[in-house]
């Protein structure tokens, strides 16, 4: 499959967040160099959340550095941010689906949003390796907790986004469901930039690179939890 080529690079420099003047992160840094599955582990409450919000551009850093695909982000440059914005795949904990609308139709919603062409082939590529594929007509509201994760993955899958972000995406999954999305991060991550914020060691066995939040923020939050 033939995707838009950006350099798969993703360097991050000290960069720092309060909220309420409580530093929750504080001067982290990493660097992502390639294709590949990276994860990032913290105790509840250590920051993940926003250092992942920071990374697809939704919440700005109060001091430091991003740069994404080689390209250093002004996040006073609200074109630059949009742009960078529907390269990213951000796939939330609380999933993100229009209810009423069919698995399709969902994509169909991204697709104008993002501008990206939605692919028949890719659709069907992913939904029937992820086992959703059956239900592509189906309204959101009628599908099961697992298949809702599923059907969210499938919005990450299906469009070109070279870095895909993450947040506990195994949480309502049982075992058999999990290892079907390892195997498929497996196969994204030949292409494509994915970061994971998991608690699953089965994910960050299959992981080229590991990351504690606790060693690269040096803010309060890490103390405190
Ligand atoms: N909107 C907010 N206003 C104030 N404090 C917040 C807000 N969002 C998060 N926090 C606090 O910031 C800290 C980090 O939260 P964050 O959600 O990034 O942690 P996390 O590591 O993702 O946690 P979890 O694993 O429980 O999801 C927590 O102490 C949290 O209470």
């Amino acid at each position: 499959m033939q995707r838009d080529s950006v350099k798969l690079h993703l360097e991050v420099n000290n960069i720092s967040f309060n909220y309420n003047n409580l530093p929750i992160l504080k001067d982290v840094s990493l660097s992502i160099d390639g294709p590949g599955l990276y994860t990032l582990f913290g105790e509840s409450g250590s920051g993940k959340t926003t250092l992942i919000n920071i990374l697809s551009l939704i919440q700005k850093p109060l001091a430091g550095e991003i740069t994404i695909f080689n390209e250093r982000v002004d996040f006073k440059n609200e074109t630059q941010i949009q742009q960078l914005r529907n390269k990213i795949a951000y796939f939330f904990q609380d999933l993100n689906l229009i209810e009423s609308l069919t698995i399709r139709e969902n994509l169909d919603v991204i697709s104008l949003i993002n501008g990206q062409p939605l692919s028949e082939e890719y659709v069907t590529i992913y939904s029937k390796s992820i086992r959703i594929y059956e239900k592509l007509d189906i309204p959101v509201n009628h599908l099961s907790g697992g298949e809702r994760q599923r059907a969210s993955l499938l919005k990450v899958l299906v469009f070109d986004y070279p870095l895909i972000l993450l947040d506990e995406p195994t949480n309502n999954l049982y075992r058999d469901n999990i290892s079907t999305i390892i195997e498929l991060l497996n196969e994204i991550k030949k292409d494509r930039m994915v970061l994971v914020v998991t608690h699953s060691d089965l994910i960050a066995k299959n992981a080229n690179q590991v990351y504690l939040l606790s060693e690269l923020n040096k803010g309060i939050g890490k103390n405190e939890k």
